[in-house]
């Protein structure tokens, strides 16, 4: 794949006027191939309607604003980003709270649409999120056959993958007889993750399901996510047990204050990512500031050149 580095620009000699240095820029042209999922200047900013009590300030504007009864505020979640994730890899999502790597796994799964940049994927993400949807009234086992149908098996393709769902999921006859209410988080998330891969998705999005799995269950998933990786599709694990991610995942992508500030090798990022959280955890805000900044500087930002000067409408494959 053609690949070119810029040199970062250095600052004007003689100028007292202090400009951000300009990060390296890495051009990727596409389609190489061996792309699973392309982000080309992907942006959200959020629109929220606000009750005109929460409208600060004296100015004209928040005046207008308030006279009006209800105001918009909008909230950048997500910085323009561009990233090329290829068949194989499982990238590990990571940043501090509300830094924008729920926000990114929507978009990455078209769950929303961003107000920036558009988004490519050689096949439908499915994304397995604690939350998503169970029945709770229902058996386990009849969790099972509804996930099957909810996800586009027939009956009998259900009925043939009911043993490995099962055997994944590492849950007794009991346990399956029971209503889903009356289990555990951490078995809920066994039993979801068992439904949610059975059809060996191309492209698997986790956000957070792992977190409360135990010991067994998180090695029977990181066979699985192996599994996933080595019939070529990807997979984007979103976590705050930086264990999880440097044991999962062979690339790892640190989101921060809705920036791309790294992307590289799972223990390089999760130990700088580590460092700043350490700084902030200790109140040490500016020195935490220049330790992101620093690492922000040194990743280069990624440019998608399309190879044949166009790109793909749609959602659709690179
Ligand atoms: N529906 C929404 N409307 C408005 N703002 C939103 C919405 N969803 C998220 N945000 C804002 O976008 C930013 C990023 O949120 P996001 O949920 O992506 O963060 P996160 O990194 O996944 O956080 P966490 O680790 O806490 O789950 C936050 O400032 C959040 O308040």
């Amino acid at each position: 794949m053609p690949q070119q580095k810029d040199a970062p620009a250095t600052a004007a000699r003689g100028t007292r006027r202090r400009t951000a240095p300009a990060r390296p820029t890495e051009h990727i042209s596409v389609p190489d191939g061996q792309s699973a999922v392309v982000l080309d200047e992907v942006g959200m900013t959020y629109t929220v309607r606000a009750a005109e009590s929460l409208v600060r300030g004296q100015g004209a504007g928040a005046r207008r604003r308030r006279a009006s009864g209800m105001t918009t505020s909008t909230v950048e979640a997500l910085r323009p980003l561009s990233l090329l994730v290829r068949r194989g890899e499982s990238v590990g999502v990571i940043g501090t709270n509300g830094s924008g790597k729920s926000t990114l796994m929507k978009l990455i799964t078209g769950q929303m649409q961003p107000t920036a940049g558009s988004v490519y994927a050689t096949s439908t993400p499915i994304m397995l999120g604690v939350n998503a949807a169970l029945v709770r009234q229902v058996s386990g086992e009849d969790n099972i056959l509804l996930g099957c149908l909810a996800m586009g098996m027939s009956a009998a393709t259900a009925a043939k993958k009911r043993d490995q769902i099962v055997e994944l999921s590492g849950l007794d006859d009991t346990a399956l007889s029971l209503p889903l209410k009356a289990y555990s988080s951490g078995m809920a998330a066994r039993l979801q993750f068992a439904i949610a891969t059975s059809v060996d998705p191309d492209i698997l999005v986790i956000d957070e399901a792992l977190n409360t799995g135990d010991a067994q269950f998180r090695e029977r998933t990181r066979r699985r996510i192996d599994h996933l990786r080595e019939q070529a599709g990807c997979v984007f694990l979103v976590s705050h047990s930086l264990g999880t991610i440097r044991e999962m995942c062979t690339r790892v992508v640190w989101i921060e204050r809705g920036e791309l500030t790294m992307d590289g090798d799972p223990d390089e990022v999760v130990d700088a990512y580590r460092k700043y959280t350490i700084m902030l955890g200790r109140d040490r805000l500016k020195q935490a500031r220049i330790h992101r900044q620093k690492c922000l500087e040194a990743t280069a930002l990624t440019r998608i050149d399309w190879a044949d000067g166009h790109e793909p409408t749609g959602h659709t494959a690179p």
